[in-house]
């Protein structure tokens, strides 16, 4: 398993990020598929959004905890993001390491667009500005049932501002994945996130496996 194409074309890394709702079970596996990538050899960046910078984690706990309207929250995500992408990211994917990033732009259109109503013209056209084209070359969809989610967290852990929101806002949350994902289905590994960890890692290995990597 290599990610990094040879030396005429310079190091090319790869974008993974994983997605779901509050609770879905992301941060339960993402140290196992860092660990898989990092046993064979290779540079694994694990981050996150809103994150994975000093500005950007600042921006973090503003959107967490801070009252705020959409527009607001919604240009806080995306310069957090374009802050990650220049120091991180991009840097990263041109060493040649794999970076492993818990939520990225899809998560813009589930919240804000999905949940919050944004208008998805808006957050396309910042998109397109932030990114200058970067998009992630796999993502897992951690799918599950809002209610399922809503008990775990219950009992993990005290809510921040999107975790306070009601089984109507994830409903509404997941659908907006389900919309996104349906304009790029190449690019997305859906897991059913209901069953136990260790059903959930074994549709991660198999999705890497179908991919060859
Ligand atoms: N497959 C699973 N089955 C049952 N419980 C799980 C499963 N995966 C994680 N959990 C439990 O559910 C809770 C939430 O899991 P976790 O923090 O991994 O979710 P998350 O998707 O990272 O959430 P968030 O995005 O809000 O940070 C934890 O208490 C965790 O132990
Ligand atoms: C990237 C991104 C995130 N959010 C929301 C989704 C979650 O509720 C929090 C992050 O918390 P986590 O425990 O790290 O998953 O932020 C959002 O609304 N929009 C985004 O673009």
């Amino acid at each position: 398993m290599s990610f990094v194409s040879s030396p005429a074309s310079g190091p090319r890394g790869r974008f993974v990020t994983i997605e779901g709702i509050d609770g879905a079970g992301k941060s339960t596996q993402v140290e196992r598929i860092a660990a898989r990538w990092r046993d064979a050899g290779l540079e694994v960046v694990r981050t996150r959004e809103p994150g994975g910078t000093p500005l950007a984690e600042r921006l973090r706990e503003l959107v967490l905890h801070q009252p705020m309207d959409t527009l607001t929250e919604t240009l806080l995500v995306f310069a957090a993001r374009r802050d990650h992408l220049r120091e991180v990211v991009e840097p990263a994917l041109a060493r040649g390491a794999v970076v492993l990033c818990d939520r990225f732009t899809d998560a813009t259109f589930a919240y804000q667009g999905g949940g919050r109503g944004f208008d998805r013209a808006v957050l396309a056209q910042l998109e397109g500005w932030v990114q200058q084209g970067r998009q992630p070359d796999l993502t897992f969809w951690f799918d599950l049932a809002p209610e399922i989610a809503a008990r775990r967290r219950a009992a993990a852990r005290a809510p921040d501002r999107f975790e306070s929101e009601d089984i109507a806002f994830f409903t509404a949350v997941r659908a907006g994945y389900a919309q996104r994902f349906d304009a790029t289905p190449q690019r997305v590994a859906r897991i059913d996130a209901e069953v136990g960890p260790e059903a959930v890692a074994a549709q991660i290995d198999a999705a890497l496996e179908a991919r060859g990597w």
